[in-house]
């Protein structure tokens, strides 16, 4: 078995006597893509620069292709991509000359012409790098992390402050790497994008790993309540101001009349109701077909007319907020 792209045992690393990585525990497959999602300030970066060599850890160990990212940093360069936050390029040279001099520092890097193509480089590639857009200098910094054809790739919320479309292509070429066995680390921000491409979630907080597995077990798990049978979200598109209170109290006394509700159940509430952008509100409950009469027959009563109902399981972002609570950090 070949060592997996990365693995990291009991990651320490403290600032001023704080342990901002707090013992992480961490495995990236190789031919997989493994999110590291959390709040702002949660540690992922810190993580990620630990496996990249550029952060030395307190404690634990790291070892990316089976070797060590600081002592061996010289064997890993040619088969280690880093796309950084910021992008980290040199500002004063023109895009395409800097994504060539990239190339030619390996040994069969990708057709330049073509990375170029896919990533919607040409229409830049005469502009020095410090006049980029942010969204163009991010396609330029991830066209620099996979030129040289890495085994493994860092990219640190590779799709921030993109169009639509370059986020589309962003995401075909970390399908197309993975498909060619390259084992990819991605932190983001964005919950649909981990939900679409991650075959592993590991949530932190507050340095530690929180949660973690496949993307699809996480989505599944807690998904019972006690009554009524699963919790689904039912998300409704209406005029925003809604009495949430007064929806949530007629859904939960439907709920609390089935006949299968344990009586000492009775007091909790089984929905939770919220309107997280104004017009638009998520309703996480046991979406039975009674309960969205209930909610269609007090829409009616107050004579709102949504512009869409839809029930679905619970979203990445729904497993998120549940697991790193509401507050801002
Ligand atoms: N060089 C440093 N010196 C002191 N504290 C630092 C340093 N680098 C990071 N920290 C602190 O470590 C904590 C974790 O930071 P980190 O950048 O890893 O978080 P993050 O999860 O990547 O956050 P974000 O989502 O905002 O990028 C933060 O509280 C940050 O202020």
């Amino acid at each position: 078995m070949p060592d997996p792209a990365v693995l990291v045992r009991d990651l320490v690393k403290r600032y001023d006597g704080r342990a901002v990585v707090d013992r992480v525990d961490l495995v990236a497959e190789r031919g997989a893509v493994t999110a590291v999602l959390g709040p702002n300030g949660a540690g992922k970066t810190t993580t990620v620069e630990c496996c990249e060599g550029l952060r030395s850890p307190d404690a634990g160990e790291i070892r990316v292709l089976g070797l060590d990212p600081v002592d061996d940093a010289r064997d890993l360069r040619p088969r280690v991509g880093v796309m950084l936050q910021d992008g980290g390029l040199p500002t004063g040279v023109r895009a395409g000359e800097m994504l060539r001099h990239v190339a030619s520092m390996y040994a069969a890097p990708r057709d330049v012409g073509e990375l170029t193509e896919r990533l919607g480089l040409g229409s830049f590639a005469r502009t020095t790098v410090r006049r980029l857009s942010g969204g163009q200098r991010q396609r330029l910094a991830l066209a620099a992390a996979v030129v040289g054809r890495p085994d493994v790739v860092f990219l640190d919320e590779p799709s921030a402050g993109m169009d639509p479309q370059s986020r589309h292509a962003v995401w075909d070429l970390v399908r197309e790497l993975r498909a060619n066995g390259v084992g990819i680390v991605l932190t983001t921000h964005l919950m649909d994008e981990a939900e679409d491409l991650a075959d592993h979630v590991y949530v932190v907080d507050h340095g530690r790993v929180i949660a973690s597995g496949t993307t699809r077990a996480l989505l599944a798990g807690d998904d019972r309540r006690e009554s009524g049978g699963s919790a689904r979200t039912v998300r409704v598109e209406a005029e925003p101001g809604l009495d949430l209170a007064a929806l949530r109290r007629v859904l939960d006394d439907l709920t609390g009349a089935l006949p299968n509700r344990p009586a000492d159940t009775l007091t909790d509430a089984a929905w939770s109701v919220s309107e997280p952008t104004p017009g638009s509100y998520a309703l996480v409950g046991p979406a039975t077909p009674r309960a969205l009469a209930v909610l269609t027959t007090w829409l009616a009563d107050r004579d709102v007319l949504a512009s869409r109902v839809t029930v679905g399981t619970r979203t990445l972002e729904d497993v998120f907020l549940d697991l790193t609570g509401r507050h801002l950090r």
